[in-house]
């Protein structure tokens, strides 16, 4: 296995001058190729800032970040988007499907500035929708679908770019706990598969699907 991430001294604070709060201190964190890491601690020790900069949604104040060879906080916001759209699949808590676009639409829309033709930007999107067991839901619009199948199709649109990176925010935090373990049970299969996850969570249930968790107090690990 070789390190998928690193990071180098992390330091995170927001706000300014007798307002700021520093949230993350020097955080040296290495990821390995393959892990299923899970991220654990408190509220407000910082699991979901670190996250943001794991993939490139926030700047650090200091600290380095190297992906797969690269040193993400050298590149410009261009750059860097790119690189998030090539590399990273995000998944939060709400889910955040467009409202307003079908299921089958919602896990294509990563692959619209790819110029990947449509026929087979279509092709993968019923693909991963199948795996993840919503066949025939392809046109049902996110408010038709039940908690668990929104979040399997924000799943399956943060896997639909083949993303080396998998960074997932309480992915099973708004669902009932049934379906919350047969989404974590997905996400053992998806990292058995070779996907790297990285995951905040504040269920212990949670943390036996991971390879290795890490505990966060106080924006340090543990
Ligand atoms: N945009 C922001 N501006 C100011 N403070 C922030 C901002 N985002 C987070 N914080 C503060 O940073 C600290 C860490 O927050 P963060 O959301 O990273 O923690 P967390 O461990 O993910 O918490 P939770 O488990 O409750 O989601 C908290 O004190 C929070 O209030």
């Amino acid at each position: 296995m070789s390190a998928l991430v690193t990071t180098k001294k992390l330091c995170k604070s927001y706000g300014q001058g007798e307002s700021k709060v520093e949230v993350l201190h020097d955080i040296d964190l290495t990821v390995q190729e393959g892990e299923f890491l899970a991220l654990a601690g408190p509220s407000g020790s910082g699991k979901s800032t670190l996250l943001t900069l794991l993939g490139g949604l926030n700047r650090p104040d200091s600290g380095e970040l190297i992906i797969d060879g690269i040193d993400l906080y050298s590149l410009s916001g261009e750059r860097m988007a790119d690189f998030r759209r090539e590399y990273v699949g995000f998944v939060f808590q709400q889910f955040h499907l467009m409202p307003y676009l079908t299921a089958l639409e919602n896990v294509m829309l990563p692959l619209a500035t790819t110029g990947i033709p449509a026929r087979e930007q279509r092709r993968r999107a019923q693909e991963l929708l199948q795996q993840m067991g919503l066949s025939g839901r392809e046109n049902h619009l996110p408010g038709q679908l039940s908690g668990g199948e929104q979040e399997r199709v924000a799943i399956a649109r943060a896997l639909v770019n083949k993303p080396a990176l998998i960074l997932a925010d309480e992915p099973t935090g708004a669902l009932d706990s049934q379906t919350g373990e047969r989404i974590m049970a997905l996400f053992g299969e998806l990292n058995r598969q070779g996907m790297t996850i990285i995951m905040v969570t504040h269920n212990p249930d949670h943390l036996g699907h991971a390879s290795r968790t890490i505990h966060m107090k106080d924006g340090r690990l543990r």
